[in-house]
């Protein structure tokens, strides 16, 4: 279950309506992973007021849940995307507190809750994902103790001192603790989360597990908070990388950037949190020290639209493109262009090509959960080349050691790993690119849900779920739920 499902429905200018993959690193890796599995996939469709039935798209079984135009203003831009994004992500921005917003994420968690319990059959497993939903698993719980409950959170989980601003921290905390496994992509997100459930519950925590104390009416509880860093399909994607198409794709990107020496890449979300205005200046520096030239290098930068409607998106917007624009008119030339810059979405063939055109890979984040491009950009290079330079402040960062590591907030250090990746041996771009390679075949998004569910699955012990009634009001249809 997500907040948002693998497919968006989209409606064209002629009132034509079809389905097209959602934006972000989420979709990316829980797909294949659904693909592979029994189930369904609960979640929104991408657009306000839809009431659909349960559907099949690409293999997996859909269950969409409705959402109105007030829940998308203030449970999804207002208190997900404006309170706990920019928290969560260390205050980069300023969280509104709003407590109507609360009020909506509570209703809204709850929705998504029951539209859970009434598919699940009995004793399942379901597996909440992200910040968008932490109230589930509690709210879930309490219908279907039934239920084996996972939890995973995408995004950072900040140290206690931020997220003790949070006027309803404990309610995220019990929220959470409805789970039998709380899992994080970085040991320091766990441990934050410990730290946060001693602080304001002062329940015994001994790492990974957590001693939820009963009380009359429920029995007492383990559950285990743990880092389970996620990744993409590893062998899936080399693969595309590697069809004639997408290397053809990638020689013609490069011909139609006009062969420069050099093409750098980034590739985001347009996010505050990605540190695009970092590397645009450590860019735009380069280019006015002369230190390099339009002539030999050539910055694409793909920016996909994102939380269009919140305002600290759209001021990120103007920024960027006034960046962007500047930079060109400062230094571009009629035959050269300083940064190709592309307000788009691309599907995951394009992404391939633009992975392989391109010799150095910027990916600058002041904060990110994982940013699976970093590990896409080393899965598609089965040619052993290209540079990765790499934020330490993405989980990806602990697992991607031989990139060159940077402090985006260090511009000076920005500008100088540029470099450094511009003129790197050959020798030493193999050597550093097989490294990457070794540590992204060893971890794959099926060796992440894998080891998540089997976490999940032994904390249940080998006798599994002994209850045999479920509640009155739980009205759970077999074909409804699963896979025609
Ligand atoms: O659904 P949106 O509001 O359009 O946002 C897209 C997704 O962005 C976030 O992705 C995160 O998950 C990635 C995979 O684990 C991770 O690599 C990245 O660092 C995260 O930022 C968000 O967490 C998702 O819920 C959104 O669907
Ligand atoms: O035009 C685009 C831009 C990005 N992506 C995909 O979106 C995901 C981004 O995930 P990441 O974890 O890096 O960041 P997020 O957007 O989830 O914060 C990756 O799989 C990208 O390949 C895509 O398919 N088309």
């Amino acid at each position: 279950m997500s907040n948002r499902l693998p497919v968006d429905r989209v409606v064209d200018e002629a009132g034509n309506a079809s389905w097209k993959q959602s934006p972000g690193g989420l979709v990316t890796a829980l797909e294949p992973v659904m693909r592979a599995a029994d189930g369904a996939w609960v979640g929104w469709a991408g657009q306000a007021d839809l009431e659909l039935e349960p559907f099949d798209n690409a293999g997996i079984r859909i269950v969409p849940v409705p959402l109105s135009e007030a829940d998308l203003e203030e449970y999804y831009e207002g208190f997900s995307n404006d309170t706990l994004w920019p928290l969560y992500h260390d205050v980069i921005a300023q969280p509104g507190y709003h407590r109507v917003w609360w009020e909506r994420y509570v209703q809204v968690n709850r929705r998504f809750a029951d539209a859970t319990a009434r598919v699940s059959a009995p004793g399942a497993t379901v597996w909440v994902q992200d910040y968008q939903l932490q109230l589930v698993p509690a709210m879930l719980r309490e219908r279907r103790p039934d239920l084996l409950i996972g939890f995973f959170n995408h995004i950072p989980f900040p140290a206690y001192g931020i997220f003790s601003q949070l006027p309803w921290r404990g309610q995220i905390i019990d929220g959470l603790l409805g789970a039998d496994v709380v899992g994080f992509q970085r040991v320091a997100d766990a441990g934050n989360f410990s730290r946060a459930v001693r602080r304001l519950r002062g329940y015994t925590t001994k790492t990974p597990y957590i001693e939820v104390p009963g009380t009359d009416a429920v029995p007492a509880r383990r559950v285990i908070a743990k880092a389970f860093p996620i990744s993409i399909d590893v062998a899936g994607f080399q693969e595309l990388a590697e069809s004639p198409e997408v290397q053809a794709r990638a020689r013609q990107i490069r011909a139609d950037l006009g062969d420069p020496e050099t093409i750098m890449l980034g590739v985001d979300r347009l996010d505050y949190t990605k540190g695009i205005g970092h590397r645009l200046k450590a860019f735009g520096e380069l280019l006015a020290e002369g230190r390099l030239k339009v002539e030999d290098v050539t910055l694409v930068q793909v920016a996909t639209p994102s939380r269009e409607r919140v305002e600290s998106y759209r001021q990120l917007r103007d920024e960027i493109e006034l960046t962007v624009g500047r930079i060109n008119g400062d230094y571009g030339t009629i035959s050269h262009q300083a940064i190709s810059y592309l307000h788009h979405g691309f599907p995951r063939e394009e992404m391939a090509a633009l992975y392989l055109a391109a010799d150095v890979m910027l990916v600058t984040a002041l904060r990110d959960g994982m940013n699976l491009v970093a590990k896409e950009y080393v899965a598609a290079r089965s040619d052993e080349d290209g540079v990765l330079i790499l934020s330490e402040f993405t989980g990806a960062s602990d697992e991607l050691r031989a990139a060159l590591l940077v402090n985006p907030h260090d511009i000076d250090g920005v500008k100088d790993a540029i470099l450094r990746a511009i003129e790197m041996p050959r020798q030493e771009r193999r050597k550093r690119m097989r490294s990457l390679r070794r540590r992204v075949a060893e971890n794959d998004v099926t060796h992440w849900s894998d080891s998540f569910l089997a976490t999940l699955r032994n904390t249940r012990g080998p006798g599994g779920w002994a209850g045999s009634v479920l509640p009155d009001e739980v009205e759970w249809t077999l074909e409804r739920t699963t896979k025609r």
